[in-house]
């Protein structure tokens, strides 16, 4: 469905730049012409015609390899519109015509895009078939719903990943981030959830790839269809190389799907965004590319309400649920960076993956003292499970306060009780660790699920004190206290 012309204008480069661009031939009605380029900005003339709105997309009629969308961004005087490109500008001449689309972006919604790999324009990336030209589509850019017709919901997720059941407690139409900084294992874990739940989730899985490597785009392809949920997945993606404009608007065409399944086939929806912090980066550059003073650390003025236009839009319906898993990568392992400072702020669920526990080789490096969930509420998982989170947490506190006098008087310097808290404390955080079913090649040990409640009561053993004795190492990557105890029981006996 690429729109292309032959016709390509010449633009002679002695001209006076002021003066309008000759006009192209074959350019039909084409009311506008291009009269810069910069990079993905591109200022387009209409001499004639009223200039088209914010945030509409304008068609560049060029002959270079794909069709090119830019989206406005400023009016610079009665005539001129500044636009943001998104597909590459590469052999793009001023003096090209150029036409309104008369709208906003659309993206193609509804079944066709099930089983499909596309673009931040809706167009086919994978070997398939273009998308059928009756494909419905629906503007990328949309208000939230409004708020009487939210329906928070309060449901756990069980997700059978140990640390995050007991500390960080998954919303069923809620919005949870995996933070980190490079390697520690945001990827891995998406992808292990979508393992999880993607064949138990009964409904639509959207996924968004914005501003990562294509090879991990590829490893998730193929990924589902492994598990055979590809023909109820739509995968979007907008990758490291596209120009920032695509890394930018990505989310929204993911979103708009979404929307679409909630709204219209009121069908449950699973969102899983790879990394939203590479939409913030590349609003980021194009903040910058449109000559707009940078904020704080750089990032661009209107940080705080992109990220929100984002998130806002992530919500549950009366008539269907969409949950939200994403990767935030956080820049130099700066948890006070704005941009994630400010994405923390509109989660139900924070899982934050730290380094030093990455390290160790206890994976998932989920922090136990930093991970969070609105959910971790009596009133949520019951009164046992809560106060079962706080007595890991304030025991895992406790060994990490102690860890310095350790390393410089050794544990003998501890009194009993302290050494006792200490060897709880290494055993829980190893009985957090877990194999998962989408590390099995290179590590080596068989992906385990385990169940809240298995989880539940191999803390609560360890906390009473019923495997001081058992060998630390048979806790680490284990599934239930039972194949703990069944780990140590094996290595006595060799
Ligand atoms: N649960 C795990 N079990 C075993 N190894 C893991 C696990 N999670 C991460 N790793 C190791 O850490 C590496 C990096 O993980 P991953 O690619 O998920 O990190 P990331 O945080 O997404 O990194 P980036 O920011 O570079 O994309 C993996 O290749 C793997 O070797």
């Amino acid at each position: 469905m690429s729109f292309q012309t032959s016709a390509q204008p010449s633009a002679d480069p002695s001209a006076d730049p002021s003066a309008d661009p000759p006009a192209a031939p074959e350019s039909g009605s084409a009311p506008g012409r291009v009269v810069a380029v910069r990079g993905s900005v591109i200022d387009i003339r209409f001499p004639d015609a009223p200039l088209p709105p914010l945030f509409d997309a304008v068609e560049i009629l060029w002959d270079g390899p794909e069709r090119l969308v830019a989206e406005v961004q400023g009016h610079l005087d009665a005539a001129t519109l500044r636009a943001i490109a998104l597909q590459g500008t590469s052999g793009l001449r001023r003096g090209t015509p150029a036409r309104p689309t008369g709208g906003p972006l659309t993206a193609p919604v509804g079944d066709a895009v099930l089983g499909r790999l596309i673009d931040v324009m809706g167009q086919a990336r994978d070997d398939g078939p273009e998308m059928p030209p009756d494909t419905p589509r629906a503007p990328i850019h949309r208000p939230p719903p409004p708020l009487a017709r939210r329906s928070p919901r309060r449901d756990m997720m069980e997700t059978g990943i140990k640390v995050i059941d007991l500390l960080s407690p998954l919303a069923r139409g809620g919005k949870a981030a995996m933070f980190g900084g490079a390697g520690v294992g945001k990827t891995v874990l998406v992808m292990e959830l979508i393992r999880k739940m993607v064949e138990r989730h009964t409904g639509i899985s959207v996924f968004a790839g914005i501003g990562e490597r294509s090879r991990e785009g590829q490893e998730l392809w193929e990924e589902m269809q492994r598990s055979g949920v590809l023909d109820r997945t739509a995968l979007v993606f907008g990758q490291m190389n596209e120009p920032p404009g695509a890394r930018w608007r990505v989310g929204l065409t993911a979103l708009t799907i979404a929307e679409h399944f909630r709204d219209e086939a009121r069908r449950d929806v699973l969102l899983l965004m790879d990394n939203v912090f590479r939409f913030v980066q590349a609003g980021a550059e194009v903040s910058g590319l449109l000559g707009r003073l940078p904020s704080r650390v750089g990032y661009q003025p209107t940080l705080a309400s992109e990220i929100a236009e984002l998130e806002e839009r992530i919500a549950s319906t009366p008539g269907a649920v969409v949950t939200a898993i994403q990767a935030v990568y956080v820049p130099a392992d700066d948890f006070t960076d704005p941009a994630v400072a400010e994405l923390f702020s509109h989660l139900d669920s924070s899982i934050v993956l730290s380094r030093a526990m990455a390290a160790e080789g206890l994976y998932p490096a989920v922090d136990p003292l930093s991970s969070t969930s609105s959910l971790l509420d009596p009133l949520v998982v019951g009164e046992a499970h809560y106060r079962l989170a706080e007595e890991v947490r304030k025991t895992i506190a406790h060994y990490r306060e102690l860890q310095d006098v350790i390393a410089l008087l050794g544990m003998e310097e501890l009194s009993a009780a302290d050494r006792l808290a200490v060897r709880r404390a290494r055993r829980l955080q190893r009985f957090l660790t877990q194999p998962f079913l989408v590390t099995e090649a290179f590590t080596g040990h068989g992906g385990v699920s385990v169940p809240l409640e298995e989880t539940l009561k191999g803390c609560r053993a360890i906390l009473d004190g019923e495997g001081d004795d058992w060998a630390e190492s048979s806790y680490f990557m284990t599934g239930t206290l039972d194949q703990v105890r069944e780990r140590d029981r094996a290595g006595r006996e060799e």
